[in-house]
């Protein structure tokens, strides 16, 4: 990926009417690079893509392209294409005048249209539907016929929302792949509304995670996923199960006082900025390892949590149970099956335990050191 900050926001925010939407956006996007907009119903993905397009005014901030101001540009006038959710196809059009729709407005002749046309339909295996209407196509179809109008235009930046969510399942995954490539070979520089984690993960370079109208963190999908930088993230991120500890930063370390299921025992800190005090331990049901409670041996660093099964289930590939931990319910997977009441141990390996102060017990990012040997309430 070259020429860093090809696509530039800086301070922007959107409201509709006294409502804020957006708060303060800055991001910087390389050229060619796949970045994905990630974040639960109603964050402002879908009004970012929109003031990046040219389709919303910002309330403040600004939008450049190349260094260049584009905020008060009109949409056809960014080198943007936007692919909608619904595809907003023409059903009364053919595949042919659906793709060809951008250059007739731009006034390009029939002949190039024509050569355009079939240069697209060919990229995206549309070969021999140039003369059906777009109501007569499937899904997957549609959707590669919106891509194709999109990219017909040869945009510098594609703007994706939610173009994968009206797909089955299985078209799904395989079209992903066939977008992510035809990404990767037109050089085009993408941005991919999702609500979906798994289609940021394995589609985009870096995934922008959004709550209620700011970014929550940006960084490499495995960035994201194993550092997670706040609970909220982590809980997006899929690490569910939370339980409250208390503990204290010691050297290196992160010493967790014994808790109505766990002894006390230490953790790496990772360079956490953690603080004494009551902690919120995450992690994924996937991460964890279950064995009985009888054969709890040192399994690692890490955490051990005593617990009771309280209910197992077969989702395919490992059991998973759902464990009472003091007055907590976890999810935890696990290679063989136990039965309801069965006492468990639940062992959560240090790199996959997350730890974030409690909001209340964070008044300011420094990190104090308790004498050692002391037990942390
Ligand atoms: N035209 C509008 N007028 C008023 N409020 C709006 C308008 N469009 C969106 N909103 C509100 O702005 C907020 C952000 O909407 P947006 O569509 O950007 O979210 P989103 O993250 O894309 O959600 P989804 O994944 O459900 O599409 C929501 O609370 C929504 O109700």
């Amino acid at each position: 990926m070259g020429e860093d900050g090809f696509l530039e926001l800086r301070g922007v925010a959107s409201r509709y009417g006294a409502t804020q939407v957006l708060a303060d956006i800055d991001l910087s996007i390389g050229k060619g690079e796949f970045v994905a907009l990630l974040g639960s119903s109603g964050c402002g993905k879908t009004t970012l893509l929109r003031v990046l397009a040219g389709f919303i005014s910002p309330s403040a901030g600004e939008v450049k392209v190349r260094h260049r101001d584009v905020t008060h540009l009109p949409p056809d006038r960014r080198g943007m294409a936007l692919v909608f959710q619904s595809y907003a196809l023409w059903p009364h059009m053919t595949v042919a005048q659906n793709i060809g729709y951008g250059l007739k407005l731009k006034g390009v002749a029939r002949a190039g249209i024509a050569a355009r046309v079939a240069e697209m339909q060919s990229l995206l295996g549309l070969d021999g539907l140039e003369g059906r209407k777009t109501s007569a196509l499937s899904g997957g179809q549609r959707q590669r016929v919106a891509l194709g109008r999109a990219l017909a235009i040869d945009p510098e930046i594609l703007l994706l929302d939610e173009p994968l969510s009206n797909l089955d399942a299985r078209i799904r995954l395989s079209v992903r792949h066939e977008l992510r490539a035809l990404q990767r070979r037109l050089g085009i520089t993408a941005i991919h509304v999702t609500h979906d984690r798994e289609e940021a993960m394995v589609m985009a370079d870096r995934i922008v995670i959004l709550n209620a109208g700011e970014i929550a963190q940006q960084g490499t999908p495995e960035d994201v996923y194993n550092r997670p930088a706040s609970a909220f993230v982590a809980a997006f991120m899929g690490a569910e199960n939370v339980i409250a500890l208390n503990g204290a930063p010691e050297g290196d370390r992160f010493m967790l006082a014994a808790g109505v299921a766990n002894a006390a025992c230490g953790v790496p800190l990772f360079g956490r900025p953690l603080v004494s005090g009551p902690v919120e331990a995450r992690f994924r049901p996937e991460a964890a390892r279950l064995c009985s409670a009888d054969e709890v041996a040192a399994i690692g660093p890490g955490i051990t949590f005593r617990g009771e099964v309280a209910a197992v289930s077969y989702p395919g590939g490992h059991w998973r149970h759902a464990v009472r931990v003091g007055d907590r319910e976890i999810m935890a997977d696990g290679a063989r099956a136990f039965e309801p009441g069965a006492k468990v141990a639940v062992h959560v390996p240090a790199d996959a335990l997350f730890l974030f102060n409690s909001p209340a017990a964070a008044p300011a990012p420094t990190v104090s050191r308790t004498p050692s040997g002391k037990v942390y309430a």
